[in-house]
């Protein structure tokens, strides 16, 4: 890819069998969880991708050790957290800056935490306003956004409900319980990704889960120190899904991507694309780490357009984007509800998914959070430019749609691609892709 630019151009089947870098939510925890812990973590697969790696430098900075000893392979050796240096910057990370305040705010500490220019701009107040309940002083710059300066200490306890189903907002809040002793419970009336739940137990640490009339509620139980793991980080159904619909959409392909996690919080977009009339299977099911994994296997197929109901969005939330490319291609109206919090995530993902259609000949529209897509049922023309807003996520959902379009698509900021999907360009290119 030459600079931040990136081409996508028409091309043949796609075909073979490819992994897709290590789960970014799990690299996140698996390094927080070990800085939080008594002994040496092992972990391998960890995603080296830039939000995890500022991660990693952020646990450093909090008095941890943690170390590359191979590609993927690192030690993290936990221990008290105390107050950082210098600021610490997540970069692009809203995961990594959201947790890694809940688990500072139970120290004796004081930190202040930063970011990019996107990271700046998301809103923090929904992490610090249940910190600030549990006991922890939190100043925030103008509008509850980063620089946020933090002092953590004792904490008491909390009982919060998530309406938003967040899973950092839950995160942060089980992070910050594990150094207190009174009551920590979140209520999800819909679930979210369940990862920090599952690395806890791994960890040693108590968690209750109890399904109310309510929502789930989930609890830290009386056990919560925690222990040193060894871990495996199974690849990245978010990452997976951009070479499955390339697979889909480009006439002729077959593809394998192998050893992703299916965890059912996070398979949202597998059960839609099924939906649509997708050939996709689930291939030799197992487990790593305490998430379920398989090998995903795809045909390219034609689609149909769907509703997808907005209890789904939470399983599915960051692949929207690349979901919108799919409806694009599929006959009739596909129609995705209860998504407004696209509108926060590294960039107004709505608005930019919407751009991006429009330059590409496809007619699309949002109704308060519901984002409507015409498909053509077949390729679209292509033939633009499209404006990624430093995305990861629309940079790689809009070079997938050129492969398969009749003409070639551009998106002008690439580079951010390596935050959640190094060597994006190559893997794709292994399999017949054209992206340059
Ligand atoms: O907990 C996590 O690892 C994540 C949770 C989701 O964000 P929200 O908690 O804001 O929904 C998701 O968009 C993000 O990419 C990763
Ligand atoms: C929203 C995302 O990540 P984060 O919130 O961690 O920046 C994403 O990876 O799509």
């Amino acid at each position: 890819m030459a600079g931040d630019q990136a081409t996508a151009t028409a091309s043949p089947a796609l075909r073979g069998t490819i992994e897709v870098p290590a789960d970014k939510s799990m690299s996140h925890r698996a390094l927080i969880l070990g800085a939080l812990a008594k002994g040496t973590t092992s972990i391998s697969g960890l995603l080296e991708g830039q939000d995890v790696l500022d991660t990693a430098a952020a646990v450093r900075a909090f008095g941890a050790t943690a170390e590359r000893c191979a590609p993927g392979e690192w030690r993290v050796t936990g221990g008290a957290w105390r107050s950082p240096p210098t600021a610490i910057d997540c970069g692009n990370s809203g995961t990594g800056v959201r947790l890694l305040m809940g688990a500072a705010a139970g120290f004796d500490l004081e930190a202040v935490f930063t970011g990019d220019r996107s990271l700046t701009r998301r809103p923090m107040d929904r992490v610090l306003a249940p910190l600030r309940t549990m006991g922890a002083e939190v100043e925030a710059s103008e509008g509850g956004r980063l620089p946020v300066r933090l002092r953590g200490g004792r904490l008491c306890g909390i009982h919060f409900r998530n309406d938003k189903a967040s899973a950092q907002i839950k995160s942060a809040i089980l992070l910050a319980g594990l150094r207190s002793e009174a009551a920590v419970e979140v209520l999800e009336p819909a679930p979210s990704r369940d990862h920090s739940e599952n690395m806890l137990r791994a960890f040693g640490c108590d968690v209750e889960v109890e399904e109310t009339a309510d929502g789930r509620l989930v609890r830290l139980g009386r056990q919560r120190s925690l222990t040193a793991a060894t871990l495996q980080i199974p690849g990245d159904p978010s990452s997976a899904a951009f070479p499955l619909v390339a697979a889909l959409i480009s006439p002729g392909s077959n593809l394998t991507v192998r050893s992703v996690m299916v965890n059912p919080l996070r398979a949202g977009l597998f059960t839609t694309l099924a939906e649509m009339g997708a050939d996709l299977r689930f291939l030799d099911q197992r487990s790593m780490s305490g998430e379920a994994v398989a090998d995903i296997a795809v045909r390219s197929s034609p689609l149909r357009g769907v509703e997808v109901p907005a209890e789904r969005a939470p399983s599915m939330i960051d692949e929207y984007p690349i979901l919108a490319i799919a409806a694009a291609f599929a006959r009739g109206r596909t129609v995705m509800h209860g998504i407004g919090e696209l509108r926060v995530k590294e960039s107004d993902r709505l608005a930019a998914i919407l751009a991006g259609l429009a330059a590409c000949g496809i007619e699309a529209w949002e109704e308060g959070d519901t984002l409507i897509v015409d498909g053509l049922g077949g390729p679209p023309v292509g033939g633009a430019k499209v404006l990624a807003h430093d995305d990861h996520r629309i940079a790689m959902s809009f070079l997938v749609m050129g492969l398969a379009s009749e003409r070639a698509i551009s998106v002008d900021s690439a580079n951010m691609i390596d935050t959640s999907f190094p060597g994006f360009a190559r893997t794709m290119g292994s399999i017949g892709a054209r992206i340059a």
